[in-house]
């Protein structure tokens, strides 16, 4: 398994692209199973997850064709033969869920691997389960799989239970196709899903109110081909902000979104960061020591949970404590330990930490436990004196694209080394 070898200490300096949005580009290749035309998308980061879900439609008969290099694929649907997501895919990425919604609005019928516990906590899909059946699909839990089938299915007035950002975008997808009016209420409004729900009004969708947490959809007897870019990467730019706000310096991210990034960039203010932005950029200048700046994790417009690891790596040697409160996930500071492990000083209690700052890490070998957790050790690692190697990385790939080669353009000293595939 490949490892990552920082030498901490640099500062960071220079220009970096950020990518296009993992949890974007996620449910808009799972919408290509909305229609039989082509979809042809653009900005599509070379993520792993990318890959996989590439795989998953694959193998139920859609056409891809991917330039990694250049960031565009084209999806057509017409000829899916298997309306069935298998455990092999569905337990290396949740986000497969996100078929469920489109193979029964379009086909009436689907098979999907319940996803299972991962390190972050239980994430069960009961609220997609619960908005279907609401539209009137029949469905059963078989042999570890949700089995699906609706006629058609029929507009309904759903509210989840609580924020579900891939709840609610498997209920918008299946909604396009349904019979009547959709209302979700209590619905998610990050920006991911405002881009799907542009894509899919391309396709011919009728969706209203997306970015607001009641969206009205008005179903369509068919959906058509579209282009579209992807959104870009609120959570890559972030990482990559906390990453210079640790290590000091002076860092321009280009084909950024930050008007999507409205918390993030208020705590790294707090924190004693200059923040200048365009539309699409953002330049961020590092003095200081950073202020300890505690924060709670919320739905969107609220701090983003996917950022809480590596604003704690940066607080980890700010001056000061923070309390950082988790509200989304209830297993999500395993990044912790290993923290601790190059000198932080954290206590948790419950889903509550509190760090107190030091004014330098020490280089350790840790272990990466998920896509978050592994951003905020590299964060660690560039700010450590010494040597650190973060270890499974395979989390990393998951969700960052070729991060350590855009950090060394930045000058951090970084480097993977690849080991026997597993
Ligand atoms: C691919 C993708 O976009 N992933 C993001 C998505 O995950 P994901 O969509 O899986 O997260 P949710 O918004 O659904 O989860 C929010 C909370 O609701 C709970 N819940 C959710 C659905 C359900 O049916 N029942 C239930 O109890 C979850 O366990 C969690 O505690 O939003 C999370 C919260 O912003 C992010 O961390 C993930 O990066
Ligand atoms: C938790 C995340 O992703 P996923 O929902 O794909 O596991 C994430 O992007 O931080």
């Amino acid at each position: 398994m490949d490892k990552l070898r920082i030498t901490g200490g640099r500062q960071l300096q220079g220009d970096v692209a950020v990518s296009g949005a993992k949890n974007a580009a996620l449910p808009i290749l799972c919408a290509s199973l909305l229609t039989g035309d082509t979809l042809s998308l653009s900005n599509v980061p070379g993520l792993n997850d990318i890959g996989t879900t590439l795989r998953l439609l694959g193998q139920m008969g859609v056409q891809a064709d991917r330039d990694r290099q250049a960031g565009t694929v084209m999806l057509n649907a017409t000829g899916v033969d298997r309306l069935e997501a298998p455990y092999d895919l569905v337990k290396t990425m949740r986000a497969s869920i996100l078929v469920l919604g489109p193979l029964l609005a379009r086909f009436g019928e689907a098979r999907v691997s319940l996803p299972g516990g991962c390190a972050i906590g239980q994430r069960p899909v009961d609220q997609h389960i619960k908005g279907l059946e609401a539209m009137g699909a029949e469905i059963s839990i078989e042999h570890g799989y949700v089995v699906a089938r609706a006629r058609r299915l029929k507009g309904a007035s759903i509210r989840t239970d609580m924020v579900t950002v891939t709840g609610t975008e498997n209920l918008m997808m299946a909604a396009t196709l349904a019979e009547g009016r959709t209302t979700l209420e209590n619905a998610a409004r990050e920006p991911e899903i405002g881009d799907l729900a542009e894509l899919l009004n391309r396709m011919g969708a009728r969706i209203q109110g997306h970015g607001t947490d009641r969206i009205v959809i008005d179903g369509v007897e068919k959906l058509h081909g579209a282009e579209h870019r992807v959104i870009a990467d609120r959570i890559e730019a972030g990482t990559f902000l906390c990453a210079v706000g640790a290590t000091g310096g002076d860092i321009t991210l280009r084909n950024a979104a930050p008007g999507t990034m409205g918390a993030t960039l208020d705590k790294l203010t707090e924190a004693g960061m200059q923040i200048e932005c365009g539309e699409d950029w953002i330049r961020a200048t590092m003095k200081q020591r950073p202020r300890a700046t505690g924060f709670r994790t919320s739905e969107h417009p609220g701090f983003p949970t996917d950022m809480q690891a590596q604003l704690m790596a940066l607080n980890t040697i700010a001056d000061g404590t923070s309390v950082i409160v988790e509200n989304i996930f209830e297993n999500r500071f395993m990044h912790v330990q290993e923290l601790v492990r190059m000198g932080a000083v954290i206590d948790i209690d419950g889903h509550t930490a509190i760090v107190s700052g030091v004014e330098r890490l020490s280089g350790a070998t840790v272990m990466a436990t998920d896509l978050r957790a592994s951003a905020s050790l590299v964060i660690a690692g560039l700010a450590a004196c010494g040597q650190t190697t973060v270890e499974r990385i395979y989390h990393l790939d998951r969700g960052y694209e070729r991060m350590e080669e855009k950090l060394r353009a930045l000058g951090a000293d970084i480097q993977r080394i690849t080991g026997t595939p597993q």
